[in-house]
């Protein structure tokens, strides 16, 4: 699995908390940071569009996290993402820049996944995607990491 990214994660604990999850995850997950983008809004989207779809390898299955994006319940989105990794495609997730995503990023992309209709900054929606990302290996693996009981 491939996650890319705009922007660099400089500060260590966050850097740390992806690191808690990835070393753990199952198949592993590569991460790939790209420049923010320059100029007016429109030009910062298309640039980091353009960016990001450069970045993908041949034949990759493509779910980019964005706010108009689907809303999955974890269980739902560990079935989804066994499916996808089923296919032998590469699964590379989208996380854009504080401008969002261009269209082009949305037409390219073969689901789209929302984490709820609140705006998060993008490195605390890496950290966030990355957790739901190990927590859906655990559901798909019966591990206890997930309870599934609630209140
Ligand atoms: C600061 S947000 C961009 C906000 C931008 N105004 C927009 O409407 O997309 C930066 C990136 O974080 C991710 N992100 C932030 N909140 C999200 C959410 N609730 N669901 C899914 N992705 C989210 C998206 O990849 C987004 O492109």
């Amino acid at each position: 699995m491939r996650l890319i990214a705009i922007g660099r994660m400089k500060d260590a604990h966050e850097r740390a908390l992806i690191e808690r999850y990835c070393k753990r995850l199952d198949p592993s997950l590569t991460i790939t940071e790209l420049p923010d983008g320059r100029g007016a809004p429109v030009e910062i989207k298309r640039r980091e569009a353009s960016a990001l779809l450069g970045a993908l390898p041949d034949r990759a299955l493509v779910v980019a996290l964005d706010l108009g994006g689907k809303v999955l319940t974890s269980e739902a989105f560990s079935t989804r993402l066994s499916g996808w990794l089923e296919t032998g495609r590469t699964v590379c997730f989208l996380i854009g820049g504080a401008e969002g995503f261009d269209a082009s990023v949305i037409e390219r992309a073969d689901a789209t996944l929302s984490l709820g209709s609140l705006t998060w900054p993008h490195m605390l929606a890496r950290i966030m995607l990355v957790e739901q990302i190990y927590r859906a290996r655990a559901i798909a693996c019966g591990h206890p990491y997930h309870r599934s009981g609630r209140p």
